[in-house]
């Protein structure tokens, strides 16, 4: 019998299943009742695609809209509502003036229902399996190298002294103190894997409120706040776009598991090819590669075959129940009969 649905909400606790002792997960976030959302249920299939064994978990805005948050479940993504996170008032331009949601990423270290979880943005694709990733030994922060060459970068100092670390001898770090000392690796907050711990949750809201924003927003909060426990990661696992013209060298694309489609117009579901560098031959296919897997339908978790060939079935009490976790459907679990 059909549970009974009626007004009152509760949060039913999904069981999931531990994975050798271990909980992980991938997560993103999505924010905003506009596009992103191709994004995400393009990296969940991308996922799957990958065969990847874990669960893909979406930290959610108020503003994200029910259909939005169905269109993650019948995908098979754990949708988990966050709160915002404002960082303080200042005069500070953003280098994109949308950054300042960017800071509610911070949320996801309060999901320790899972030990390990690998955050990838909304526009990012995985191409190939990453799941050895979550081997890496705990205690660090594990990202790749961002890339300072491009526009977005021009208010930066290394920008102005044309310095990046991708090739720091081409320009070397002027040791004079006029610009201060060298920076420490900075990595690309787009694609991180990180332990969710609710002492570091709070002492990043506690600190967030005491830094005044910069340039890249939360990236910059989290490279000041991981800096020491901080390790590169190669650049496979989140090919920031721009470096494929930036530092082709450092680069081999046959290689590359994972696409972050953050250069200026590189968004897959709104490209148009005529922002600088979007006719290039490599840029063209990947965005190809990523519609390729937005519309193939033997992805989506409806169709999705298991092992011996019979496809999934979720059961109508397990589809209501991540319905609810969403916060898409309002019910309460009718007493058995029994
Ligand atoms: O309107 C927005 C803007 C950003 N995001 C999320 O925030 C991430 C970071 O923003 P973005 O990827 O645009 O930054 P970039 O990597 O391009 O600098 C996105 O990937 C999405 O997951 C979102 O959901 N809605
Ligand atoms: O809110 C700040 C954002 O900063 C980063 O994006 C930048 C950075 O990668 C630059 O190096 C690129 O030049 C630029 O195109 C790109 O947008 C992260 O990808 C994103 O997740 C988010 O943290
Ligand atoms: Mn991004």
């Amino acid at each position: 019998m059909a549970p009974e649905i009626n007004t009152k909400l509760t949060r039913p606790v999904l069981s999931a299943t531990a994975y050798g002792g271990e909980k992980r997960a991938y997560v993103t976030f999505l924010a905003g009742t506009g596009d992103y959302v191709k994004g995400v249920v393009g990296l969940a299939k991308g996922l799957r695609k990958a065969k990847s064994k874990y669960p893909l978990v979406v930290a959610v805005l108020p503003d994200v809209p029910e259909d939005h948050r169905k269109q993650l479940v019948d995908q098979g993504c754990v949708v988990k509502e966050i709160e915002p996170v404002y960082p303080p008032e200042n005069q500070t331009e953003f280098a994109m003036a949308y950054y300042v949601i960017n800071y509610s990423k911070l949320r996801i270290w309060k999901f320790v229902e899972y030990s390990k979880m690998i955050y990838l943005d909304g526009d990012i694709q995985v191409f190939d399996n990453i799941d050895h990733l979550f081997d890496l030994p705990n205690g660090q922060f594990y990202a790749v190298m961002d890339c300072f060459c491009e526009k977005t970068w021009s208010h930066s100092p290394q920008y102005k002294i044309g310095y990046c670390q991708q090739c720091p001898d081409k320009v070397t770090w002027p040791e004079a103190e006029l610009i201060g000392p060298k920076p420490p690796l900075y990595f690309n907050a787009g694609m991180f894997v990180y332990e969710p711990n609710l002492s570091t949750y709070h002492s990043l809201l506690e600190t967030v409120k005491v830094v005044p924003p910069t340039l890249f927003a939360e990236q910059d909060f989290l490279n000041m706040y991981f800096k020491d426990i901080y390790k590169p990661i190669p650049p496979v696992y989140n090919l920031v776009l721009a470096m494929l013209w930036r530092h082709p060298e450092n680069i081999e694309l046959d290689q590359v598991k994972v696409v972050h489609y953050c250069a200026a117009g590189a968004k897959p579901w709104r490209f148009t090819g005529e922002e600088e560098n979007m006719d290039r031959e490599d840029i063209n296919m990947l965005v190809k590669k990523w519609w390729d897997i937005y519309n193939d339908e033997s992805l989506d978790y409806k169709n999705v075959v298991i092992g011996d060939g019979h496809k999934k079935q979720q059961t109508l009490q397990q589809f209501i129940e991540a319905l609810s976790e969403a916060g898409v459907l309002q019910y309460v679990k009718a007493p058995s009969a029994a």
